[in-house]
């Protein structure tokens, strides 16, 4: 596995495993990686197709109090797996590289960035939107992978490389978890034991208000439930809420498929997950 780190080794990177007729897949991230990251490298990897993986920590995504500083930093053992996944090539920007001096664009998606994690965190969103842009322009893939446990975040992606005419397939994975149901996350290692123990609280009170509403009861019965699990097991709620799976919209249509998403933090660690809600057939 190449790792490139300047863009004009980038293209030269790529012109080589283009010239071999790959198909380019891209797995973009921010490194400390997991098996969530990997189930996107196996799911990339397709009969004629080389697989690019990015790391970046883009500091255009963290707000001035978030954990810019403290985010888990692993590049060789980031490297040593990726090798052993067979990912093609690594692609791994320097700050000045992405943002150079005068860097003045900004991408904002509306809509979908608008509220869940776009209120509760101003301008992620147009953060993540713009080095998605950079990354999609600087590596040409023909399909980009990115993890449904990123739910609105898939949903920006989709809605942006749509209106931008990017011409590049963008598809999902389900949410890997740990055997306790837990989504795997770069942030999980944030959690003390005591905190760790309790987070299984946030997959399993979506779970059951999932199931609930799936089967036709009362939403706001449901998610009250939801909110008071969480609270018991120490959770600082940031939302709860029931979208449209397509649009984001709130509330939804039970006849259509919805998505209950969550964001909540445990003492300093912010988590985020969400489960689908299955259509309610209508008699
Ligand atoms: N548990 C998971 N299952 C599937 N995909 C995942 C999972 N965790 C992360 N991803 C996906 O991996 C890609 C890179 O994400 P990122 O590097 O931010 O990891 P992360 O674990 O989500 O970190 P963070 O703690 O910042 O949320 C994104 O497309 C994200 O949705
Ligand atoms: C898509 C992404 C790599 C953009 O920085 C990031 O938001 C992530 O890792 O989910
Ligand atoms: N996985 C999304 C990246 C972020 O939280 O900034």
């Amino acid at each position: 596995m190449q790792t490139i780190r300047q863009l004009d080794l980038l293209r030269t990177g790529i012109a080589e495993l283009r010239a071999e007729g790959a198909r380019i897949a891209l797995v973009p991230t921010m490194g400390a990686l997991h098996a969530g990251h990997m189930a996107l490298i196996e799911a990339a990897k397709r009969p004629g197709t080389r697989v690019v993986a990015s790391i970046f920590v883009n500091p255009k995504q963290f707000g001035p109090d978030e954990d810019l500083a403290r985010y888990p930093r692993k590049e060789q053992a980031d490297s040593r797996m990726l090798a052993a996944a067979g990912c093609d090539l690594l692609w791994m920007p320097p700050v000045e590289v992405m943002y150079p001096e005068g860097f003045a664009t900004n991408i904002s998606v509306s809509g979908v960035s608008d509220g869940l994690d776009g209120a509760a965190r101003p301008g992620h969103f147009d953060g993540v939107a713009t080095v998605v842009a950079k990354l999609l322009n600087q590596v040409r893939p023909d399909i980009a992978w990115f993890g449904e446990k990123d739910f609105q975040q898939l949903a920006v992606i989709r809605r942006m490389v749509a209106d931008l005419d990017f011409g590049i397939e963008i598809a999902g994975i389900p949410t890997q978890r740990e055997d306790d149901g837990l989504a795997l996350s770069s942030r999980n290692v944030y959690l003390d034991e005591d905190e760790r123990a309790r987070a299984v609280a946030l997959p399993r009170a979506l779970g059951v208000a999932a199931r609930a509403i799936g089967k036709g009861g009362d939403a706001e019965t449901a998610l009250a439930a939801a909110r008071a699990s969480l609270a018991a097991a120490g959770f600082e709620l940031d939302y709860l809420t029931l979208v449209d799976a397509g649009t984001l919209a709130e509330g939804g249509d039970p006849a259509r498929p919805r998505r209950l998403l969550a964001a909540a933090r445990m003492g300093s660690t912010r988590l985020i997950d969400n489960v689908a809600v299955d259509p309610i057939e209508q008699g």
